[in-house]
């Protein structure tokens, strides 16, 4: 054929160019040889794109594997696993990264979900970092303060919770002001949840920043107010800078899909921590101070726990990369800005996800009246001086607390939502290869640079695992051996592997101390839990971020 009489048929050929493309990047794709979370999955990631959109994610995950099994292919480089063998095992405690290796100061490079927790302009922190290598030096920093040894035997945070549940919690249960309170005529009827928010925060905040520094959102209702409508409020506007960071910085130039008072939002925040930040480095240089010999006195609540370590430790590894610096204000601002970025992670980490729990657990403990009476019961036979909270190996131990704790965790978990990761450059193998719903089906071959995660919503719900897991059943933790080992390996509510939570046992000892304060001081009921459903996102509170309870003292 002459090559002229091809000329009619270039549109034609142009246009088959990418259909082509498609089909030849779908047939050489291992992904395609996994179930389909949808008939478009493995051809194009808009249908999941869509899917989170939508604020649909879990729900659809939760379809999925129960139709698919273990292991589904969400986009031609994305896949979701429900298993432990062939799946968080391999995945979380196998250490894959949270972007790609490689990047500026190796801090990863390509497509990283976590980049968005970066504060202050994008300054990363532990939670935000996409490589491993910067991750686990920063996580060597602090591992030891939120170890559980020391969390148990911490003298400033002990006296700390004390004085926030005796002189604040209590205090405000006794006579909360009115956007506590429905109706002011009803003071025994509130809304629990901006109480609980201020009592995790001032608690966290008090352990990183030393009480006398950190928030006191219990008695400024205001401040609490103020600070609840800007965290809350950013919430939806999460997906375009999450998803698609590149689009929404390139479309930012004439087109806000953020609007402006998010930043502005995100802006007080940031002031608002780098203020405890300032309040803490006064007291550390009055412990150096006391150290040389002088006069200072430091109480002891108010030692900065966690803001005195990480900005020592920051200081050291900063000067050590900036050799000879050449304009010390530079070094102390990045130094300031990188604790800042860290700890207002880990307020928002902390205050946040405990808060989620503790509402769960009050609205099941009131729903659940005999369980009340017998956690209540547990509490009281504990002795101690009035002035002081029982030791909080005590509290630890108390099997009944703890399985209240727990069973909340695993029916609630305040991260419900997939915790992505990115597939080493060698690929990986998921699924067993086995059919049983414990073992993780059939078994792939993933390439690397795919993203891949497992949800602690998901795994939590397996009924070969979990008896009639939809039930609230604190009593399933109990016994000689507690939790089956099974149950033990399918918990995930607090993550596993290198990136797991840090703040854990921070976490259980001020979700028990709250749980304790209230309990045996009153009995709880239900007065309005409309919305109490968990909404369908990663972190996950109830969708109308309230619950409306009757206290009665006991
Ligand atoms: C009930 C309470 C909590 C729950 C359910 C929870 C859950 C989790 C989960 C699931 C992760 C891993 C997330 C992922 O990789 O996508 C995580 C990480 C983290 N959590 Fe928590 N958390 C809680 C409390 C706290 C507290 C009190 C702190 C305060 C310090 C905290 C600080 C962090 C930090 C800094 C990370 C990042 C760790 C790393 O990157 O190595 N969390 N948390």
């Amino acid at each position: 054929m002459p090559t002229t009489d091809l000329i009619p048929m270039l549109p034609y050929i142009l246009l088959s160019l990418p259909l082509l493309h498609l089909l030849y990047t779908h047939t050489s794709n291992p992904l395609r040889l996994i179930p389909a979370a949808h008939p478009l999955a493995p051809w194009t990631s808009l249908w999941i794109a869509y899917i989170r959109w939508r604020g649909r994610e879990n729900a659809t995950l939760k379809d999925a594997h129960a139709r698919y099994g273990a292991v589904v292919c969400l986009g031609p480089r994305e896949v979701s696993v429900n298993c432990v063998v062939g799946g968080i095992r391999e995945v979380y405690a196998g250490g894959f990264a949270k972007g790609e290796e490689g990047g500026e100061e190796g801090r990863g490079e390509g497509f990283n979900w976590y980049a968005f927790f970066g504060n202050y302009g994008g300054i990363p922190n532990m939670f935000s970092t996409g490589a491993n290598k910067p991750h686990s030096t920063r996580k060597r920093m602090l591992s030891n303060i939120y170890s559980k040894s020391t969390i148990l035997s911490s003298p400033p945070l002990l006296t700390s919770t004390h004085r926030i549940l005796a002189t604040r919690f209590l205090p405000l249960l006794a006579t909360p002001p009115p956007p506590f309170t429905p109706t002011p005529s009803t003071p025994t009827i509130l809304n629990i949840t901006p109480i609980i928010n201020a009592a995790t925060m001032d608690i966290v905040t008090a352990y990183i920043f030393g009480l006398a520094s950190s928030s006191n959102l219990l008695q400024k209702t205001d401040e609490l107010m103020w600070f609840l409508d800007l965290y809350n409020s950013r919430r939806s506007f999460n997906f375009w800078p999450q998803e698609f960071p590149r689009v929404t910085a390139w479309v930012g130039g004439w087109w806000r899909l953020v609007p402006r008072w998010v930043d502005e939002a995100n802006g007080g925040i940031e002031r608002w921590t780098l203020g405890m930040c300032e309040g803490a480095a006064g007291v550390v240089e009055a412990l150096q101070e006391k150290r040389e010999g002088g006069e200072t006195t430091v109480e002891v609540q108010d030692v900065p726990v966690v803001y005195q370590q990480l900005s020592t430790s920051i200081a050291k590894d900063v000067s050590k990369k900036t050799a000879s610096p050449s304009n010390n204000d530079d070094v102390t601002e990045t130094i300031k800005l990188t604790v800042a970025s860290e700890l207002l992670d880990h307020l928002a980490a902390g205050f946040d996800t405990s808060s989620i729990t503790l509402t769960y657990a009050i609205h099941e403990l009131s729903t659940h009246p005999a369980i009340q009476s017998e956690l209540r019961r547990e509490l009281l036979s504990l002795t101690s001086p009035p002035s002081s909270l029982p030791p909080p190996k005590t509290i630890d131990a108390l099997p009944f607390l703890n399985a209240v704790v727990h069973e909340t965790l695993r029916l609630h978990p305040a991260i419900p939502g997939p915790q992505p990761r990115v597939t080493p450059p060698q690929g990986c193998k998921l699924g067993d290869g086995s059919s049983g719903v414990l073992g993780g089906g059939g078994e792939y071959y993933v390439p690397g640079g795919v993203r891949v995660s497992a949800s602690a919503g998901l795994l939590h719900m397996n009924e070969e695992v979990f008896e009639e897991p939809e039930e609230w059943r604190p009593e399933r933790w109990l016994g000689k051996e507690g939790l089956s080992k099974e149950g033990k390996r399918w918990f995930w509510a607090f993550g596993s592997g290198g990136r797991m939570c840090i703040g854990s046992h921070l976490a259980l000892y001020q979700m028990k101390y709250i749980l304790y304060s209230l309990y045996t001081t009153y009995a709880t009921s239900i007065v309005d839990d409309t919305g109490i459903e968990q909404i369908d996102a990663y972190t996950a509170p109830p969708a109308s971020d309230q619950l409306i309870i009757k206290l009665t003292k006991v």
